[in-house]
């Protein structure tokens, strides 16, 4: 075939892509009426989750999964948005990874809100400014965010889904010559998890210069030819300072788990992950009796962790299932005065 007889046929399936996608609009405004009457809340992360399982196990084409969740997410998120905008706060500034985890479930049409404090994100979803929140929970290498657990405990919302992100850090700089850098600027952590490259290219030496975040970093790189930022990629190319380096950090497998916050529950998907926070009383055997609860119900713990609010011990604990499946709520219903449940949400990995 001819390149015009190729770019004909692709202007037949757009058009016939646009006349699909505005029929699948009226449905969803359809569902949004429906929705509307009863006051349930437009985002359903389970359904979503289900129609991309669907569409994976049926895909014989050249999709990928990776490029069916892309094409669908977005999808979702423009429809979700025609219905009713949706304003996602998130722990800024604008490049953020956690702007990037923000951006991988609520698409390029969402209005979104960069604020400077993981406490500050739950005030704006809280007060309504946003109808979302996103904050990082843990990460592979620093483990959990404490601020975001003393929220969860503070504020009366719920998790309605994780998402997962493969942290990489870039080397950026204006200059061609790496011997000419007199200082580098960064996050302070970030220092420490790019260490060993640093040292491999002789640059454990010069000035390492900490400062709020890794946008700023390139900001202050890109003025001055002796200095470098260590940043994310989408932070150099926001502020078009080159890369000269990509994936620098010593553990290529450093990942950072977010959570998504709302004032809803999630129905059942089937696949879920319920987090909670448990206060056991001070006696002995009190969290061995508590957890074999779950054992006796072959309920699959992936994570508990012990974290201290205003010098009290409490428990971080998530496991596989929703909290209203039926081998699940019994137990909920047992402990309801030790434990606050966070929220279940669809299960993107197993644990971190
Ligand atoms: C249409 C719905 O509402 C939203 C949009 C969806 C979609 O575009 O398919 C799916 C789930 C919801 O987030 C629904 O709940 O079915």
């Amino acid at each position: 075939m001819t390149l015009d007889e190729l770019r004909d046929k692709i202007d037949n399936i757009d058009d016939a892509l646009l006349k699909l996608y505005n029929e699948r609009m009226e449905l969803v405004h359809q569902v949004g009426e429906v929705k509307n009457t009863t006051g349930a809340p437009i985002y359903r992360p389970e359904r979503e989750q289900a129609i991309l399982n669907r569409l994976k196990s049926q895909n014989k084409g050249k999709l990928t999964d990776a490029a069916i969740d892309a094409l669908f997410l977005e999808m979702f998120a423009v429809a979700r948005n025609l219905e009713l905008p949706e304003g996602v706060a998130y722990l800024g500034p604008e490049a953020s990874f956690t702007h990037q985890a923000a951006e991988s479930k609520f698409g390029a049409m969402s209005a979104y809100l960069p604020i400077s404090s993981i406490p500050g994100v739950f005030r704006e979803v809280k007060k309504g400014t946003a109808k979302f929140g996103v904050i990082p929970i843990e990460n592979s290498s620093n483990g959990i965010v404490s601020d975001t657990i003393n929220c969860l405990d503070e504020y009366d919302l719920k998790i309605i889904a994780e998402v997962c992100l493969d942290v990489h850090m870039a080397f950026a700089t204006v200059s061609d010559d790496i011997t000419k850098i007199t200082k580098i600027y960064s996050k302070d952590i970030a220092f420490g998890q790019c260490r060993k490259f640093l040292q491999d290219l002789g640059l454990d030496e010069v000035e390492h210069i900490p400062v709020e975040s890794t946008v700023k970093a390139a900001k202050l790189a890109l003025k001055d030819e002796t200095a470098a930022a260590l940043c994310p990629a989408v932070a150099a190319k926001l502020n078009n300072l080159p890369i000269r380096f990509n994936n620098v950090e010593d553990d290529t497998n450093n990942r950072t788990r977010f959570f998504i916050i709302s004032d809803f529950e999630n129905a059942s998907s089937g696949n879920d992950k319920t987090s909670l926070l448990v206060r056991l009383s001070n006696k002995p055997g009190s969290l061995v009796n508590f957890l074999n609860d779950f054992e006796e119900a072959h309920v699959n713990l992936t994570k508990i962790k012990s974290h201290i609010v205003e010098g009290e011990s409490i428990f971080f604990i998530e496991f596989h299932g929703h909290q209203n499946d039926a081998h699940i709520k019994p137990i909920l219903e047992k402990h309801k005065d030790e434990i606050k449940i966070l929220g279940s949400y669809v299960k993107e990995i197993d644990d971190i």
